[in-house]
């Protein structure tokens, strides 16, 4: 009565009351995985859509499908931008460009995200990546190979796995093992001080005078990481010539940044943005790779059926591709992945059951709106509990249990095979996220999944260490990851 709403007669979604500077140094203080635990008592308490008061202006959460359909996908272009918070590089260097992933929902944005998902993430160009695909799945069953019987930490393979595979399509060209553990290294110290470096950009003038030990840290990484990268793109572009003679060559990503114009400020892209959209390419599809191949080959460890039944069905397959005669064939080709609806099952029942990020990114809407009844003011934060539309027992029987048949059901072994990831119906579960800023990669991330499972099982027998359960709980680190990580005995199939 006394302070009128600044929203007019409309209420922003309930949530606790809160003294904002007091909320926020108690929310950000906790680690994400504890903020989703005291996100469930809001919820029970408040219903699927709440405020709480983090950061200059006020912050939704959404563990709804329905609420979260009409927002990102109905509603798409208003709940499309990101908050300015999500872009570190917005206090070292304003003039520098965002990468895809957090800039403002807009032109610049468009044409980036247009160049990775036709220079690269287009079917036809990720083709022309199979030879460099079966060169690290080469790698990798060597490394497992060289273990013998003997238990090992296997999400450290699949990690340098999934790295060396991005390296690849990032700068075309085969890098040796101490050239890319070095790019690795420097992505590696990037991501691990990522959460301490994003609190630097929530009250940026501030926290340069109060944490200015913490700022010049970042610098100084940011400073390290352009030095490692730099001579991969240089190389890179001083060979564009040679290249272009070639009859077929394979476009990298580098290639087609070389040749992105900015059109509206008509140039082309700075080194620092170069290295900021690698560095994102890099980071992207590693960790939420090969924390999703471990998750589902712990599932494929703890329940022997499973594994025994996706074996067989890859089995079936190699042996009508087999020659009458000939030797067994070591690998599961990418033609052979369509014609495997239970493999397809297995990895859509690993994405809904742990998907990497429990959370989508943050997304911003870009003008004041309404959603259900709420008021949602403008730069307002909007996140979604995506792990939560995946385990929600309206949709899915069990939602807890790793049942990959919920996927082949009573639509046969059809339904596995179209199964809309994109939500662009009705959501059911979202690990790509939906709508605008949905994952441009969710196509390649299937194929990465798909064929390494497949081969890893065809290769190899994965068993539990005697009297040692296959622990589930998790942990967060970039992504959540196994807190006891995998260590099987893998036996050589042949
Ligand atoms: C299992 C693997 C992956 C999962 C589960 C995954 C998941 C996601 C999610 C949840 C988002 C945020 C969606 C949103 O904000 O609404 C996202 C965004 C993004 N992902 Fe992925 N991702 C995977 C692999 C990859 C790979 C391999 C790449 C690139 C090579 C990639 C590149 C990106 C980019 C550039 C964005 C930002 C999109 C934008 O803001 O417009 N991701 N991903």
């Amino acid at each position: 009565f006394l302070f009128p709403s600044p929203h007019g007669p409309y209420n922003l979604p309930p949530g606790p009351p809160a003294l904002p500077i007091v909320t926020n140094f108690l929310l950000l203080r906790r680690s994400p995985l504890h903020l989703e635990s005291v996100l469930r008592t809001f919820f029970a308490k408040y219903g699927p859509i709440i405020t709480l008061h983090i950061g200059p202006s006020p912050t939704v959460f959404i563990a709804d499908r329905s609420i979260a359909h009409k927002a990102l996908v109905q509603n798409g272009a208003v709940f499309a931008d990101r908050p300015l918070f999500l872009s570190i590089d917005k206090i070292a260097d304003s003039a520098s460009l965002h990468n895809i992933t957090s800039a403002p929902y807009g032109s610049t944005w468009r044409l980036l995200r247009r160049n990775l998902a036709a220079e690269i993430l287009h079917p036809s160009r990720v083709r022309a990546y199979s030879q460099a695909r079966r060169w690290v799945l080469g790698n990798l069953v060597r490394r497992l190979l060289c273990r013998g019987w003997e238990e090992c930490v296997v999400v450290e393979h699949f990690q340098s796995a999934m790295f060396s595979l991005l390296v690849l399509m990032c700068f075309g060209d085969k890098l040796n093992e101490k050239e890319i553990m070095e790019i690795q290294q420097v992505q590696q110290e990037m991501l691990v001080n990522l959460q301490r470096f994003v609190l630097l950009n929530f009250w940026p003038k501030l926290m340069k005078i109060l944490l200015r030990s913490r700022w010049k840290a970042y610098l100084h990484l940011k400073a390290k990481q352009q030095k490692v990268l730099m001579p991969f793109i240089k190389a890179r572009e001083k060979a564009k010539h040679e290249r272009a003679k070639e009859e077929e060559h394979v476009v990298s990503y580098v290639d087609t940044l070389l040749d992105l114009q900015l059109t509206h400020e008509n140039r082309k892209l700075k080194d620092e943005e170069m290295v900021n959209l690698c560095s994102e390419f890099l980071n992207a599809g590693t960790d939420t790779t090969a924390t999703t191949l471990q998750w589902i080959m712990a599932n494929l460890v703890k329940y022997p059926e499973i594994q025994h039944k996706l074996y067989e069905e890859i089995k079936g397959v190699m042996k009508e591709s087999q020659q009458h005669g000939s030797k067994v064939e070591e690998e599961v080709k990418e033609e052979d992945l369509e014609k495997l609806p239970y493999l397809k099952a297995v990895v859509l029942e690993g994405l809904r059951r742990h998907p990497p990020g429990h959370f989508v990114l943050p997304h911003a809407v870009k003008e004041d709106t309404m959603l259900e009844n709420y008021f949602i003011p403008k730069n307002g934060t909007v996140n979604i509990l995506a792990a939560e539309m995946g385990w929600d027992p309206e949709v899915w029987e069990d939602p807890m249990a790793f049942k990959p048949e919920r996927f082949v059901g009573g639509g046969g072994e059809a339904e596995a095979m179209a199964f809309d990831i994109t939500g662009s119906k009705e959501i059911k579960m979202m690990p790509f996220g939906v709508g605008r800023r949905m994952c441009p990669a969710a196509g390649l991330a299937m194929l990465h999944l798909e064929y390494f499972v497949a081969n890893l099982v065809w290769r190899f027998e994965w068993k539990a260490v005697e009297g040692v359960e296959v622990d589930l709980s998790e942990k967060m680190e970039f992504t959540i990851v196994m807190n006891n990580p995998l260590k099987p005995h893998i036996r050589p199939r042949f």
